[in-house]
């Protein structure tokens, strides 16, 4: 939406799991767009993710530094093409946001991000982001509609677990006890978008680090 009526306060979800609302402004949220635009291009662009069990996932996806698929990482995309390279500024908005968050420094490098692509339908089941062997925080930065997000328990997909909105611009990480909470999107709010960004749908920016060597 353009303009909150009230700010949002930062909001620890559980421990190691923070939401800073608003830590995009306008003008780095539309730089981000632009930028993903670019990675969807393809070769090894945006695509339909199959799962092994026959199912195919409503939010399309595109990742960078690492290929993904359900559920390991590889050099290169579904297309055979060579992953697009995990730009090195997406490393230092990882170090910045991690500071911002936890008021710590990260030595780890982040070298993988996967963009989610949700239409006004898609969704995304509860799940665990366990394919990285590194256990430095997941960094998940939202762009145009805001969706209901649901942050989950360690143990099972199933509650207690907490819904909250995630809006244009807004940064959430886990890390530490929430590494490996399950979490999902049981939805998007159509239209909800902020008018100038000239985005339909939602986009969502996961950084990462794998832990894993470039071979
Ligand atoms: O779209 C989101 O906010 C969550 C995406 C996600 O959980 C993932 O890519 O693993
Ligand atoms: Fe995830």
């Amino acid at each position: 939406m353009d303009g909150e009526l009230f700010p949002r306060d930062r909001t620890e979800v559980a421990p190691g799991a923070v939401l800073l609302p608003d830590w995009l402004d306008e003008q780095r949220q539309r730089e981000l767009v632009a930028a993903c635009r670019e990675w969807a291009r393809h070769p090894a662009g945006m695509r339909t993710v199959r799962t092994p069990g026959g199912g195919v996932m409503s939010a399309k996806m595109v990742a960078l530094g690492w290929h993904w698929r359900p559920y390991h990482f590889s050099k290169t995309a579904d297309d055979g093409s060579p992953v697009k390279p995990f730009p090195p500024e997406l490393d230092e908005l990882a170090q910045r946001a991690i500071a911002d968050a936890f008021s710590q420094e990260n030595s780890l490098g982040y070298d993988m991000a996967l963009l989610n692509f949700y239409d006004a339908k898609a969704h995304m089941g509860m799940h665990q982001d366990k394919d990285e062997l590194s256990k430095a925080p997941v960094i998940s930065l939202s762009l145009g509609d805001t969706c209901v997000f649901r942050f989950g328990n360690t143990e099972s997909r199933s509650r207690p677990y907490t819904d909250l909105e995630l809006h244009s611009g807004d940064l959430f990480v886990f890390g530490g006890a929430s590494r490996f909470a399950f979490h999902g999107v049981p939805r998007i709010l159509p239209g909800t978008a902020p008018r100038r960004l000239g985005l339909t749908g939602r986009l969502n920016l996961t950084l990462r680090a794998t832990g894993m060597s470039s071979p």
